[in-house]
């Protein structure tokens, strides 16, 4: 493209050269000549000076100017073109042809200008759209504000007016809902405003459709209520009917929302309450669980209501009870617990024919008066005789065969038996055999006989002993025992009595069938096909069999194989053996037999019964067990010296009562403790020797450690087997001393309240000396068997004779089979040797015990 001159440009427009650069220099552009160049960006400047001169607007000019410049430059030129054989030559116009890229390199400084120009429009246009948002918004709150102000007064009037109306129950509802939303609108139109002040370039329609959750609170909500009203009254009561109009109800979206959402918009979640099932004692642990507590809060709760527990303390139902309530929930007596009656409903009706069973007897009589001599007579002569390597050992229990029929003897001679089967409701004998001597008559202990079967109904059979001596006289003990209102037949009564001689053996067969007789009176039958049931008569650990149970049969078969529930207990019947040692593969009632397979060793006394499956056995024993445990815990809680203390200043300034049972080894120590120990009583603790004496521990003295809630010192005495299970059962306070500053220390640092460490001796186990064997290296070998517990090397023990210690020391050898072992489990032997003690006697027990400190609590 040629370039344009002032001058061709003054031909091209057609206006004098003269003019034309005139009119340049009134468009701002001075030029020198008329043969300067004109740029196209100075034509389009000229051209728009000339437009705004004629009273064209610069932007039409500014559109026309491509064109005009595109159409107004055009030649005629000749083209010659190829036309059938030869040439022709053709005029054509010719339109000067834009150089768009040219024209791009024109445009580039306008477009930089028009960019510009709409930047600026566009952030004009988006201030203006701010501000009108920001107007909008803010006339949109003062809406809202209006709106809730009428929506308030005018549930406020209508609250007033229901209550006259006597809707307030509905009335209140509706304006909760209502109340509720407000705030929430609020919200709503706030969310709905703040996005387009953030978003500043928004464009205006979304600022309109953010605005808009907001507009139901206006007029507009009253049109959509209005328009939903249909769908609304189907759910409005009258009181909601006389309301419309008088108040915007909720749209659907809001009405559902307030139905259902407005809980956990509005108000904070509703407390939980929960059901806690509470047996008769629970572990403040197991509640707090229960409960979805931490401990620490029980703890704390429980502290609160005065009551000292810690995490694993048991607390008795009604102290549970209390804090549970406290902390807001609701306590429930726990039914009995769920294995136990699935058992009971098992067990509890046994179908079957019943049959004629072997009546269970039980010898009892004086001192002396020959019970022994006769079990043994009959034991010897009636029961056949074990094979080697069967039981051999007293099994507690047995059945002698005559011709006339199977007898049970149980053979745990005794009142004392006797009366803890009776306590434990456990009605095992049939038959009392009373044997009264024929030299020496009728004694204390045959009158308390008398007494146990008349108390259990239990009819008695009187058998006269020694009637071999010279000075026997049966009649003088018919006689006698008139005077206690047992009638011999030949004097008209009901008691059969047969002279006998245990020694000799006289009589005895009459004797069988005198009890016989009397089963047979009684009637005495069970259900022989169904699953046993009974009662454990002895139990022991034996070292190679493990736990076994005497148990009698009292209904039903116990076999081989069977799944049982023993007390705490469970188990398969792995093996059953009768009194002579030899295995069985079943016993049916009445008939006492010796069961291996149980997990443990079951207590004297404890029901057995036989389960389907083993699942049962085991919860059924495991609940037992626990709620045995907690029971004791409940027990001992309140027992201990620190519990006295606990509960001082409680009782209204009465000085709290300290309770003791002292027994020691010699009469001199126990005159030393009760004097030193009652001389601490102070203003806030009185300090009761309840009793003292000399010798072991007695199932007499636990009864009054027992009863007067007392804590029982051992002084170089123990207690025996019996009083140790009165003094579990009862969850007793025991503690053993050596050394009697100890006794005095301790109880002195309870009763003035002093706390830190304590040390304690745990006993860990005892053996029972056996046979005692001389060794070179260690002298005196105690070859004993570990009876409780577990005996181990390099500790501390203590020997005693007779429930009386004889020597502390230590042990210094523990063998089994020549090789040496640092513990030694129960039922298993060993030779025990101790440091400088070589008068160690068969029969003497061996106590091994640690020292461990504790922290004293209160
Ligand atoms: N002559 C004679 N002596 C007898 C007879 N029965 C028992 N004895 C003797 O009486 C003493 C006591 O007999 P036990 O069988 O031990 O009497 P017990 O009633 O079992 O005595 P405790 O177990 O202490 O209650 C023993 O010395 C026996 O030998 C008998 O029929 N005739």
């Amino acid at each position: 493209m040629s370039d344009v001159t002032v001058r061709s440009l003054a031909t091209l427009v057609g206006t004098p050269v003269d003019k034309l650069l005139e009119q340049l220099a009134e468009a701002g552009m001075s030029f020198s000549g008329p043969d300067q160049v004109v740029t196209p960006t100075e034509k389009i400047k000229l051209l728009g000076f000339l437009r705004r001169a004629h009273g064209r607007s610069e932007a039409a000019a500014a559109d026309a100017a491509p064109r005009q410049i595109t159409l107004k430059r055009r030649k005629m030129e000749e083209l010659t073109v190829p036309a059938g054989k030869g040439k022709a030559t053709v005029n054509v116009e010719v339109r000067q042809k834009r150089t768009y890229v040219k024209r791009a390199e024109i445009e580039s400084p306008q477009d930089d200008e028009r960019e510009e120009a709409q930047r600026k429009l566009a952030e004009s246009q988006a201030r203006n759209e701010a501000e009108n948002a920001a107007l909008e918004g803010a006339d949109q709150k003062r809406r809202d504000e209006l709106a809730r102000q009428r929506a308030e007064e005018e549930a406020a009037a209508e609250r007033a007016r229901q209550e006259v109306e006597e809707a307030a129950r509905r009335a209140a509802e509706e304006t909760a809902v209502a109340s509720e939303e407000r705030p929430r609108r609020a919200h709503d139109a706030d969310e709905g405003r703040a996005p387009v002040v953030r978003r500043e370039p928004a464009p205006a329609p979304r600022s309109d459709k953010a605005a808009r959750p907001a507009r139901p609170a206006r007029g507009g909500g009253r049109d959509n209520a209005g328009g939903r009203t249909g769908r609304g009254e189907l759910h409005l009561s009258d009181a909601g009917s006389a309301r419309r109009g008088a108040k915007k109800r909720p749209t659907r979206r809001e009405a559902g929302r307030g139905a259902t959402g407005s809980h956990s918009f509005s108000r904070p979640n509703a407390p939980v309450v929960r059901e806690v099932a509470i047996g008769d004692s629970i572990v403040v642990a197991d509640l707090a669980n229960k409960l979805a507590l931490k401990g620490g809060e029980v703890v704390k709760a429980l502290f609160k209501m005065g009551v000292m527990a810690t995490i694993n303390q048991s607390i008795d139902h009604d102290t549970a009870a209390l804090v549970v309530e406290e902390l807001g929930h609701t306590a429930v007596r726990a039914t009995d617990t769920d294995a136990e009656s699935t058992l009971i409903a098992l067990t509890g009706e046994i179908q079957g024919e019943v049959e004629p069973r072997p009546p269970v007897v039980t010898i009892m009589g004086h001192v002396d008066h020959g019970k022994t001599s006769l079990l043994d007579y009959l034991r010897r002569t009636k029961v056949a005789k074990g094979e080697a390597g069967g039981i051999t050992q007293h099994i507690g229990a047995y059945h002698v065969e005559t011709p006339k029929g199977v007898i049970s003897f149980l053979d745990t001679p005794g009142h004392a038996a006797f009366s803890a089967m009776r306590a434990r409701g456990a009605k095992l004998t049939d038959v009392i055999v009373l044997v009264v001597a024929a030299d020496d008559g009728v004694k204390p202990q045959t009158v308390e006989a008398i007494q146990h079967a008349r108390a259990s109904n239990v009819p008695l059979v009187v058998a006269i002993n020694k009637i071999d001596k010279s000075d026997a006289n049966p009649d003088r003990v018919r006689q006698e025992l008139i005077q206690h209102e047992v009638l011999a037949e030949e004097f008209g009564g009901d008691v059969q009595m047969v002279p006998i001689s245990a020694k000799q053996g006289t009589g005895i067969d009459e004797l069988l069938d005198a009890i016989l007789l009397q089963a047979e009176v009684l009637e005495l039958t069970a259900v022989r096909d169904a699953r046993a049931a009974g009662v454990v008569i002895e139990s022991s650990l034996d070292k190679g069999r493990g736990p076994m149970a005497t148990v009698l049969v009292q209904r039903g078969t116990l076999k081989k194989g069977d799944y049982l529930v023993c007390g705490t207990q469970y188990g398969r019947v792995r093996a059953l053996f009768d009194e002579s040692g030899q295995q069985v593969q079943e016993a049916t009632p009445s008939i006492p037999v010796v069961v291996l397979g149980l997990s443990g060793v079951p207590d004297a006394g404890d029901d057995f019964v036989v389960v389907e499956d083993e699942r049962l056995a085991k919860d059924v024993a495991q609940q037992r067990e626990a709620k045995r445990r907690e029971t004791r815990l409940v027990k001992q809680a309140g027992n201990r010296m620190e519990d006295v203390l606990a509960q001082m200043g409680q009782t209204d300034g009465q000085p709290q009562q300290l309770n003791l049972v002292i027994k020691a080894d010699v009469q001199g120590s126990v005159e030393a403790l009760r004097q030193s120990l009652t001389a601490l009583s102070n203003d806030l603790i009185t300090i009761n020797v309840i009793t003292s004496g000399v010798g072991g521990i007695t199932e007499s003295d636990a009864n009054s450690a027992a009863t007067a809630k007392a804590t029982i010192i051992g002084f170089n005495v123990r207690a025996d087997a019996s009083a140790r299970k009165v003094i579990e059962a009862n969850g007793l306070d025991l503690r053993y001393f050596s050394i009697i500053y100890d006794v005095i220390d301790q109880v002195k640092q309870v009763a003035s309240g002093l706390l830190g460490k304590e040390v304690r001796e745990e006993i860990i186990g005892v053996a029972e000396v056996r046979e005692v064997f001389r060794s070179s290296k260690f002298g005196a070998v105690a070859g004993s068997i570990v009876v409780e517990g577990v005996v181990k090397r390099h500790k501390p023990i203590r020997v005693l004779r007779d429930n009386t210690v004889v020597f502390e020391g230590e042990l210094e050898s523990l063998r089994r089979f020549k090789e040496t072992v640092d513990e030694v489990r129960a039922g298993t032997e060993c030779g025990i040797a101790v440091r400088q003690y070589n008068d160690v006697q068969p029969g003497d027990q061996i106590e091994c015990f640690e020292r461990i400190e504790v922290a004293r609590t209160l």
